[in-house]
């Protein structure tokens, strides 16, 4: 695909963003370039801290690069703000709706702000939450607040949607449910860039998708362009004997072998023709192919055992004296 054809909807570059000054200075997005095409879904993943959603609040326009420039259809989503606006729905991480109004209400009130909104009973259909108009927000369960989340975002009919973690907290069918809109919101040509914890989400519905470490873009691709660059891994017990040279392989020669390949099928044939030839059990013997979870885990494992990034000029041009380090932790 063609990213810088005239079909980019959003193009970044060299965005950065850092919080606070001086000796507190963050920089939360460390230099991120971007293309995202018409009609693709992306899916921005990354550890927790890793720039993810300030990285979408420079794409909505809701806050100013500290260097970098950002594109939305041709637009500066911050300085342009009202002609962008109304081809764009964003689903926040937390709705923040008031409890106290009815899902009906809710949603027209939020369709007062829409310059050409689509009726309240669509989006309800769409989200599935026809029978719980005359229910109070706040007497929701969780997932139902998040589908009524996602109907705001969808109110404008836009046709670029932002959706930061639109399944977090929903049980496995309504997780399902929400797939299935989105899948239908793409096949009508609908953008959407959107963060999850979840990798089968991504699996499951980016076109592209990026991986986020400390700010910055570790790795981006389609999945097999992701994961048919990163290698397949053996694992077994450390059987005692010089182990065989496994031509092409990167072999870890601790208690528990570990053995890096891209030619798993041949690595392991070759192992095992070895164990049966000295007689030697391959004990815990494990073979994984590579996947969205390993070369997730290998970065997130990287960004724990590296130092933290060299400081930043805060947005007054200041040098800053520390950064703190991406935490590792996955939520999901
Ligand atoms: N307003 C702010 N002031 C100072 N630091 C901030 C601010 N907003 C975010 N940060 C810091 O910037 C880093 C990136 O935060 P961000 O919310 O973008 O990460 P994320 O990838 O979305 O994380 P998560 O998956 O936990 O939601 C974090 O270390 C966070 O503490």
């Amino acid at each position: 695909m063609d990213n810088t054809s005239s079909t980019t909807v959003i193009s970044a570059r060299g965005l950065r963003r850092v919080y606070g000054r001086g000796a507190d200075a963050h920089e939360a997005v460390a230099g991120v370039d971007l293309d995202i095409a018409d009609g693709e879904v992306f899916a921005l993943l990354g550890t927790n801290g890793a720039g993810k959603t300030s990285t979408f609040d420079l794409l909505e326009g809701l806050v100013a690069p500290t260097s970098g420039s950002v594109s939305v259809f041709g637009l500066d989503p911050l300085r342009e703000r009202d002609r962008v606006r109304p081809d764009i729905g964003i689903m926040l991480q937390s709705g923040g709706l008031p409890a106290d109004l009815t899902v009906g209400e809710t949603l027209e009130m939020w369709r007062g702000t829409c310059s050409q909104p689509t009726t309240v009973a669509d989006v309800l259909d769409k989200v599935r939450l026809t029978d719980r108009v005359r229910v109070r927000v706040g007497s929701l369960s969780g997932g139902e607040q998040r589908r009524v989340d996602l109907a705001c975002a969808l109110l404008g009919r836009p046709r670029l949607l932002f959706l930061d973690e639109p399944t977090t907290g929903l049980d496995p069918e309504s997780r399902r449910d929400t797939w299935d809109l989105l899948a239908d919101l793409k096949r009508s040509g609908v953008t959407m860039v959107l963060t999850t914890h979840y990798l089968d989400e991504a699996e499951e519905l980016a076109d592209r998708i990026a991986i986020m470490h400390r700010g910055r873009i570790a790795r981006e691709g389609s999945l097999a362009e992701i994961v048919g660059g990163h290698p397949s891994r053996i694992v077994f017990d450390h059987p005692g004997l010089v182990l065989p040279d496994l031509v092409g392989a990167s072999v870890e020669p601790t208690a528990r072998v570990t053995v890096h390949t891209h030619e798993l099928t041949r690595h392991l044939y070759e192992l095992l023709e070895w164990s049966r030839r000295h007689r030697v059990p391959l004990t815990g013997l494990e073979a994984r192919s590579a996947s969205l979870e390993s070369v997730f885990l290998d970065i997130a494992d990287s960004a724990s055992a590296h130092r933290p990034a060299s400081p930043v000029d805060d947005a007054a041009g200041r040098p800053a004296r520390s950064i703190a380090s991406a935490t590792t932790g996955m939520s999901a």
